[in-house]
């Protein structure tokens, strides 16, 4: 379990990214904090890792102080996937996801056909670990990103916007093999996206953020849904508009789910 226990973080520059935080992240399940641009998601997300240090208040994992753990190892425990991918551009795809096992003395040879399994665990074919990360398109780089962020077996795993870069139909892609891969390996994952449909996608549970990082509404996708805290929320998350109110409509002896604008989408099963 992550906590985070009345952190607040003022940057040198006066800003207040994050008000006064405290929330828990329950173990082998998906958090995911949703909210606008700029409104301390990033910032909260990286005190885990200690790449940002909160001003006051502690973050623990499973009780442990994270000040008390050294930052470098802690860094290489915890999986880090970035927008970007964040891979080194001048090693190949396989050196990039067996990076962290080597530093942590696994052997090279090991390491790497360790990271060969780890491709093709993520849905790429094994070959690809000769290339170098220019050479990838941007779904499979992301891919890449988060074999990764797997390679030292983290237990937790932070994910930034991960899927951000990428077009809708990678993007699905990406998240349904998330969630696949998430049902066999049981991580406990934090997840930072402004997307409130990959949001509710994606989390067990969804934090709805405002400024400050200040937590407007928590719970399950289909509690927020259904019962928006108050109207930010419900703003955000779309309650009530045509998007979201979904009606059924029998057509040719289907039974097709259409939107408040009456555009189908989806077939109701059954
Ligand atoms: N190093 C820094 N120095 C000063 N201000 C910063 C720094 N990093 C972030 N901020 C500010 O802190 C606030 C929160 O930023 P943060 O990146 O945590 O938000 P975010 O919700 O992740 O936004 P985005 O979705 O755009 O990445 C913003 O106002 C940002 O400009």
């Amino acid at each position: 379990m992550i906590r985070f226990d009345a952190v607040r973080k003022e940057y040198p520059d006066g800003t207040v990214a994050v008000e006064d935080v405290t929330l828990e992240v329950p173990s082998h399940g998906v958090v995911v904090l949703v909210g606008s641009s700029g409104c301390g998601k990033t910032t909260l997300l990286r005190m885990v890792n200690r790449m940002v240090e909160p001003t006051s208040g502690t973050v623990s994992i499973d009780g442990v102080d994270v000040r008390s753990i050294d930052k470098v190892e802690l860094r290489r425990s915890i999986g880090y996937v970035l927008q970007a991918g964040g891979l080194l551009p001048h090693r190949t795809v396989a050196d990039n996801v067996a990076t962290v096992p080597v530093l942590q003395g696994t052997s090279r040879r090991e390491a790497r056909s360790a990271a060969l399994g780890l491709l093709e665990r993520v849905g790429l074919d094994p070959k690809l670990g000769d290339r170098y990360p220019a050479q990838l398109s941007g779904g499979q780089q992301q891919r890449v990103g988060v074999a990764r962020a797997l390679a030292a077996d983290p237990n937790i795993l932070l994910m930034d916007e991960p899927f951000g870069a990428v077009d809708p139909i990678v993007r699905d892609q990406l998240q349904q093999e998330m969630r696949t891969l998430q049902s066999e390996l049981g991580k406990t994952i934090l997840f930072v996206t402004h997307d409130i449909d990959e949001a509710f996608a994606l989390g067990d549970e969804v934090l709805v953020l405002r400024k400050g990082a200040e937590v407007a509404q928590r719970g399950t996708p289909a509690e927020i849904l259904a019962n928006p805290a108050d109207e930010f929320v419900s703003r955000f998350v779309g309650a009530g508009t045509s998007r979201r109110t979904l009606s059924v409509r029998e057509v040719d002896g289907r039974r097709i789910v259409v939107d408040g604008d009456d555009r189908p989408t989806g077939v109701l099963a059954g």
